[in-house]
């Protein structure tokens, strides 16, 4: 299999496992020739085979496929927790794995968001959100500048003083979002970052995403399981397959911005998630 990156036009879908075309613009995030095994106590697990992707500045892709094809393996590598056994990821043009090592300067612009909310029970809002603000030695005051900002971006307003108990689990989500975006990251990594919520709430949190995304500009890779979630949110959808991890499709989402809950309504919408359905089917 080629690890080449041919020039493609990023309209162009393309079905080729292991080859993708460039994102539009320059690239900020380059995934090259990346395999990942795990040496399990049952034997090694080949979760990732030769995955090549470039993502553009700015770019939202979503990365989707079934349970266990690799697709969070993929974003740890992304994201420096875990390195790959081999091929090479680059971010604004530095290595993120040296050897087998983290390249920790290469992170300083990555913001991260989980499942869980992984909040400080003990904290309230405003010390969650600006905690990575106080380990960057930022003082007090523009500390709190910074997160009332923050709440206002994410929908939080004048949650402030409250703790997370306080919080509902759409809440405890923006506010993880504020505290991945305090130090204005130019790339957000997002595991599954609703996939907790009820579907009233996902779809409220997916239309705040767009617009956080539209204002803060990061570069968003985005793992999810659902499809129309994937194709709302994304200018591109990766689809992965399992056993091990390739990617199958890339798809661009050619839909205009904002997006709105009539979005998926649209003909065009429904299209490109019926094709991305059918695709996972026939596995
Ligand atoms: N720490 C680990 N040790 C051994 N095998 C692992 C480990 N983590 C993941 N795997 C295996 O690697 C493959 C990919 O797992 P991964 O969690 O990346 O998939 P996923 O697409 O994110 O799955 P899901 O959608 O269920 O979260 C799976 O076969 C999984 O069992």
């Amino acid at each position: 299999m080629t690890t080449e990156t041919p020039q493609q036009s990023p309209a162009t879908r393309t079905e080729v496992p292991g080859i993708q075309p460039g994102a539009s613009g320059e690239a900020q995030l380059e995934v090259v020739g990346v395999d990942k095994t795990y040496q399990a106590r049952r034997g090694e697990v080949h979760a990732l085979s030769n995955v090549n992707l470039s993502i553009g500045r700015g770019e939202f892709i979503s990365l989707v496929g079934r349970s266990g094809c690799g697709k969070t393996t993929l974003l740890r590598i992304l994201a420096g927790l875990l390195p790959p056994t081999s091929g090479t990821v680059t971010a604004d043009g530095q290595s993120i794995w040296r050897g087998g090592k983290r390249n920790d300067e290469a992170f300083e612009h990555f913001g991260l968001v989980f499942q869980d909310a992984n909040l400080f029970p003990w904290y309230t809002v405003a010390d969650n959100v600006s905690l990575p603000l106080k380990l960057r030695g930022m003082g007090k005051r523009a500390r709190r500048a910074r997160a009332t900002e923050l709440c206002e971006l994410v929908g939080l307003p004048g949650f402030e003083n409250a703790y997370p108990r306080e919080l509902s689990g759409g809440m405890r989500q923006r506010a993880a979002i504020a505290r991945a975006l305090s130090y204005d990251p130019t790339i957000l990594l997002m595991d599954e970052p609703f996939g907790a919520l009820d579907a009233l709430t996902r779809d409220k949190m997916n239309l705040e995403l767009q617009s956080i995304h539209a204002q803060a500009g990061a570069t968003v890779v985005f793992v999810t399981h659902s499809i129309s979630e994937a194709v709302f949110l994304a200018d591109r959808v990766v689809l992965l397959t399992p056993r091990p991890g390739r990617i199958r499709s890339i798809t661009p989402v050619p839909l205009a911005r904002p997006r709105s809950l009539e979005t998926e309504t649209s003909v065009e919408f429904q299209t490109i998630v019926r094709e991305l359905r059918h695709e996972l089917d026939e596995e």
